[in-house]
């Protein structure tokens, strides 16, 4: 709840290991909201949320687990993007090979030293990716990954994104209005509106039922 506004209502919803989650709806749908309950930053009203079959209510709030970067903002804006961030579970000594191995993978090799104004917009992607993926958290939270790219290289993005997950496992919730984005990266779709689930499906199944009941934009 904001004040009065109740954003989410009614959310029952199970993250399924591994998989493409993503939530679509319309602007003001809840979508961030549920995320960000996802992710506990805010209080909640009532429920709870199971992560790896854990509440995260027992996991102390002050340096929260599972939260991840927003995709759409550098997280350390000041820094070069190697730095502010240490991979989980490795040795100190091969921490650097790691981050090294996994900026060459986001195709960005050359470009550990630079700050972040001097990247554009898809290398700020990436490179918030690659963060992400250094902190190898349990579930990778995203917001509009690329909502701020045009076209080209937005299908570009997403193309990489898809063959990340596909190669890390990583189980991932992604929030979007784009409905060709959701069907392109997801195992599965929920969409929101008015602040409840309104249905939840494969996007074949999705794209199916809802052309034959007028597809709706969002
Ligand atoms: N910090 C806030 N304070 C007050 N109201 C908020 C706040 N954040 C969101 N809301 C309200 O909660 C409702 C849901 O917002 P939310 O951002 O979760 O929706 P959304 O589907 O992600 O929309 P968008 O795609 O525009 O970000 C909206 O009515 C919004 O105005």
């Amino acid at each position: 709840m904001y004040g009065a506004i109740t954003a989410v209502k009614d959310l029952a919803l199970t993250v399924r290991q591994g998989e493409f989650l993503t939530i679509l709806g319309p602007s003001g749908s809840g979508k961030s909201t549920a995320l960000i309950l996802l992710a506990r930053f805010i209080s909640r009203s009532e429920g709870d949320i199971l992560i790896g079959g854990r509440s995260v209510a027992a996991v102390p709030s002050a340096r929260p687990r599972h939260r991840v970067p927003k995709l759409r903002a550098i997280p350390a804006p000041n820094s070069p993007p190697q730095f502010g961030i240490s991979p989980r579970g490795v040795k100190a000594s091969e921490r650097a090979n790691c981050v090294d191995r996994i900026l060459k993978r986001v195709h960005l090799k050359d470009f550990g030293g630079r700050m972040p104004s001097q990247l554009s917009g898809d290398q700020q992607q990436r490179v918030a990716l690659a963060l992400a993926l250094i902190a190898d958290p349990p579930v990778l939270l995203l917001d509009e990954p690329l909502g701020a790219l045009d076209r080209n290289l937005r299908e570009q993005m997403q193309g990489e994104i898809k063959s990340l997950h596909k190669e890390f496992g990583i189980t991932t919730v992604c929030v979007t209005h784009d409905q060709e984005e959701a069907l392109t990266l997801s195992d599965r779709v929920v969409v929101m509106r008015g602040g409840v689930i309104e249905q939840v499906d494969t996007p074949e199944a999705l794209y199916d039922r809802r052309r034959h009941c007028s597809w709706q934009t969002f």
